[in-house]
């Protein structure tokens, strides 16, 4: 039986399976596992690189997922690379290796790992049909992936949770919640038709950017208040002062350009903190 719809052969196969690949989506998780391990100190690149296996693994089995329910369970998209059996064996395969990974971390680290590790997979496996017809699930279930994968990333080279750790995830989850409304805002109309029930939808476009712009001040007064106290590097003041201006300008753009800026901005605000929990040239300073 066939597994990609295009065509036959091993070439067809493998460009189907590739087109499940979304680097704008699994670029962000890998960065946050290793963000994770660089905020624990040092870096055992064997445990980082394994855990990084597992966050793209889980985001993989999302999209092979979501792209299996919308295409051949609801018919929302008008085309799919791969048949239903091409699906279910992708999401095998993926589960497969991220279930490999939790072994592998299970042995190397300890079994408390699962516990930071394995929802990544379940919020990604029940992305679609369940959590995606939510507004408050679809909004946070990527957006929590991404926290989880910080405190994973932490996870397994300190073998611990501390409250820094927790502190940058819960500021990545509220951040990045604002950044997919604006995302989500993009769809307005078209999730509207098709009655998917996003923060816009719910709210209204209107609402939803002040939804959104609220969550990431509410991130950005955070990471403020935490780098006063000094429980975060001071140089993290640096990283909420760059995402403020660019979420600044993105306030005027439509919703396309302001994903675009507010993605863009994330990248600054994670580069910032790398410089910032490694460094930390501001505190060096004062
Ligand atoms: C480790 C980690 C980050 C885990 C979380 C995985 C997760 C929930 C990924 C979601 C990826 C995805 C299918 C996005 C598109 O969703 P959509 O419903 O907005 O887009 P659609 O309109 O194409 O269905």
């Amino acid at each position: 039986m066939a597994l990609a719809r295009d065509g036959t052969g091993s070439g067809a196969v493998a460009r189907a399976y590739w087109s499940q690949v979304h680097p704008v989506f699994m670029t962000p998780p890998i960065a946050a596992s290793l963000f994770g391990a660089i905020l624990a100190g040092s870096v055992d690149p064997v445990l980082a690189a394994v855990h990084v296996v597992a966050m793209f693994a889980a985001v993989y089995t999302a999209h092979v997922k979501d792209g299996y329910v919308d295409f051949h369970v609801r018919g929302e998209d008008d085309d799919h690379p791969l048949t239903e059996r091409g699906c279910r064996i992708g999401l095998a395969a993926s589960t497969a290796v991220f279930a490999g990974c939790c072994l592998l971390l299970v042995a190397l680290v300890d079994v408390l790992v699962l516990a930071v590790v394995v929802p990544t997979w379940l919020i990604a496996y029940h992305h679609a049909p369940q959590l995606d017809t939510n507004p408050v699930t679809a909004t946070t279930g990527y957006p929590l992936g991404i926290a989880l994968s910080i405190l994973g990333g932490f996870y397994v080279q300190a073998g611990t949770i501390t409250a820094v750790s927790l502190g940058f995830a819960v500021v990545f989850l509220i951040l990045l919640s604002g950044v997919k409304v604006i995302d989500d805002a993009q769809d307005y109309a078209y999730d509207r038709s098709i009655r998917k029930r996003t923060v816009a939808v719910a709210v209204g476009p209107d609402r939803a950017y002040a939804v959104a712009y609220g969550l990431m001040t509410t991130a950005l007064i955070a990471v403020t208040a935490f780098a006063v106290l000094r429980i975060f590097p001071l140089t993290a003041l640096v990283a909420a002062l760059a995402f403020a201006a660019v979420a600044a300008v993105a306030r005027r753009a439509d919703p396309e350009l302001a994903t675009m800026l507010l993605v863009r901005g994330s990248y600054v605000f994670l580069a910032v903190l790398v410089a910032a929990v490694r460094f930390d040239p501001l505190g060096r300073l004062v």
